[in-house]
């Protein structure tokens, strides 16, 4: 029997660890899948057990592996791809973690946020790092797990501590701690990170209060990140060569290569990525420059709007409200309205992202009537995620940047009537790829590039094919009618 070699694909998310293999023509072979526990110890806070994070992925990598569908492959790369700006310390000698990791939602260093705004003007941040002053990113993150474990600063500022998003930490828990390193994407995310010199920026880790001693090394996306310890990897030694943050692995599995494409992943959150080329665009609107790939030393930038709650709202009325039984559920009860009978969902459950930037800001149900009930509501949390990619749309456009068609992927473009919503609100074709795993194939397509397994963007660019094509045929007036109402719902809670 002939040996075919694969690659393994890690995608570790915010609700779910995944492994996949892919063969020597990208197409998937295997799967497997693991959810794990969301902590909220606070209002607003948002952890994860680190250790479930490196559970799940060695269940999921041993689950792929010793399934019948490996059994003639040999995996030549893997790929991790993640959550980003997901917060690790960790001690370097015993490799334990200080503290949970905190989430990417979590929105405890909001007035820190606010303290560092009234002394830095946002653009000193801006200009360096592409991104702006909120909980969101790292920085801050790392700053509060230093103030707030005992001794926690020092160790760090003597190089006992380590920082990582959690690539960083699945690679260095994979190597058996021989690596501790990151890939230009996720170092993008952190606010520390000097995207146009490509260094970790000395000023940033004095404004945020973060040791050097503590940070990963930088590398390519298609790089030598060390291999895997044949004792956790089914006995394979395993060249870890491929790296990236979920939302940049997406864009590469949806083929944005071009300057202007455009890719929206709607999962818990929906995040929109508009590659920008070979330079850096820094955006009046509020939007975030950050790296969208590095290769061989050479980077693409793109500007992203990240939209905090998209199917995590979807979750809500299903898990807290309980009005619906399952997510697809949504599609069914929002067809059976002609209209959203004026109900809108703002939802703003931890914050607002791009282009309010509002961390305050809370969720609201606005124009409720005796006969609402849950079709509206289940509509509402639909048209809200759509709303939001127009107000993103609007922020590129006035950038000048006005996408032409939007290529969508996640685990809510199962569901056509929001497409169609979303192509007429923004007025712009919609294009559903056959692959939906984007951001598994996207970091496998790094990794098998590194290990020779794959050519270049041309190759896999080819491989790309949309399956389903939502075209816009929604009234203009009734568009800005609906826009205008869903602007005033939005202003009730920014207020
Ligand atoms: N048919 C559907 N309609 C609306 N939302 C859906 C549908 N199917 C799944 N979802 C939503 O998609 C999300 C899951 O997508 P996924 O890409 O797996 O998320 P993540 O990677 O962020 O964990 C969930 O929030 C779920 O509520
Ligand atoms: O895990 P996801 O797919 O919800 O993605 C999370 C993003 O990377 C956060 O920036």
């Amino acid at each position: 029997m002939d040996i075919h070699s694969a690659v393994l694909a890690i995608d570790q998310g915010t609700t779910s660890t995944r492994a996949i293999l892919f063969d020597h023509q990208a197409r998937e072979i295997t799967s497997a899948h693991q959810e794990f526990n969301q902590y909220y110890p606070r209002d607003g806070w948002v952890e994860h057990d680190p250790e479930d994070l490196w559970r799940t992925t060695l269940r999921s990598i041993e689950r792929v592996l010793q399934g019948p569908s490996a059994r003639h492959t040999r995996v030549v790369a893997m790929g991790i791809t993640n959550q980003r700006e997901t917060t690790l310390v960790w001690d370097r000698e015993t490799g334990k973690p200080v503290y949970n990791a905190i989430v990417w939602q979590d929105r405890r260093t909001a007035s820190e946020c606010e303290r560092l705004r009234q002394q830095v003007p946002e653009h000193e941040i801006q200009s360096r790092s592409g991104l702006l002053i909120d909980p969101y990113f790292s920085a801050t993150k790392i700053a509060w797990i230093l103030d707030n474990i005992e001794g926690a600063r020092a160790r760090a500022e003597r190089g006992e501590l380590l920082f990582g998003t959690v690539d960083t930490w699945l690679i260095w828990k994979l190597t058996g701690g021989a690596v501790h390193a990151t890939d230009a994407t996720n170092a993008s995310r952190t606010n520390l990170y000097n995207i146009h010199r490509g260094e970790w920026d000395d000023d940033l880790l004095q404004i945020f209060r973060v040791p050097k001693a503590m940070l990963p090394e930088v590398r390519d996306c298609a790089a030598d990140f060390g291999t895997t310890l044949p004792s956790l990897t089914c006995r394979q030694e395993i060249p870890i060569c491929g790296v990236a943050g979920d939302q940049q692995a997406a864009a590469i599995g949806q083929c944005c290569f071009a300057k202007g494409e455009v890719k929206a992943t709607y999962g818990t959150g929906c995040f929109v990525l508009l590659n920008t080329g070979s330079e850096p665009i820094l955006s009046t609107q509020r939007l975030l420059t950050t790296i969208a790939w590095q290769l061989d030393g050479q980077v693409a930038y793109a500007l992203e709007g990240s939209i905090f709650i998209a199917g995590a709202a979807v979750q809500w009325l299903r898990d807290e409200l309980g009005i619906i039984r399952s997510a697809a559920e949504t599609e069914v009860l929002a067809r059976r309205l002609s209209s959203n009978k004026g109900v809108y969902m703002v939802p703003a459950f931890t914050g607002l992202g791009v282009p309010w930037w509002r961390p305050d800001a809370r969720a609201a149900i606005v124009g409720l009537t005796r006969g609402a009930g849950k079709a509206e509501l289940a509509r509402a949390a639909l048209e809200a995620v759509c709303y939001q990619t127009s107000d993103l749309f609007a922020a590129m456009e006035a950038e000048g940047l006005r996408p032409t068609s939007l290529r969508v992927d996640g685990g809510m473009v199962a569901n056509n009537w929001m497409l169609q919503f979303l192509a007429d609100v923004l007025d712009t074709e919609v294009l559903r790829p056959a692959i939906l795993e984007t951001t598994a194939l996207g970091v496998a397509y790094l990794a098998g590039r590194k290990a020779g397994l794959y050519g270049d963007f041309e190759q896999f660019d080819a491989l790309w094919h949309c399956t389903a094509e939502f075209v816009p045929a929604m009234d203009n007036s009734l568009r800005q009618q609906l826009l205008g109402e869903w602007a005033r719902a939005v202003q009730r809670v920014t207020l």
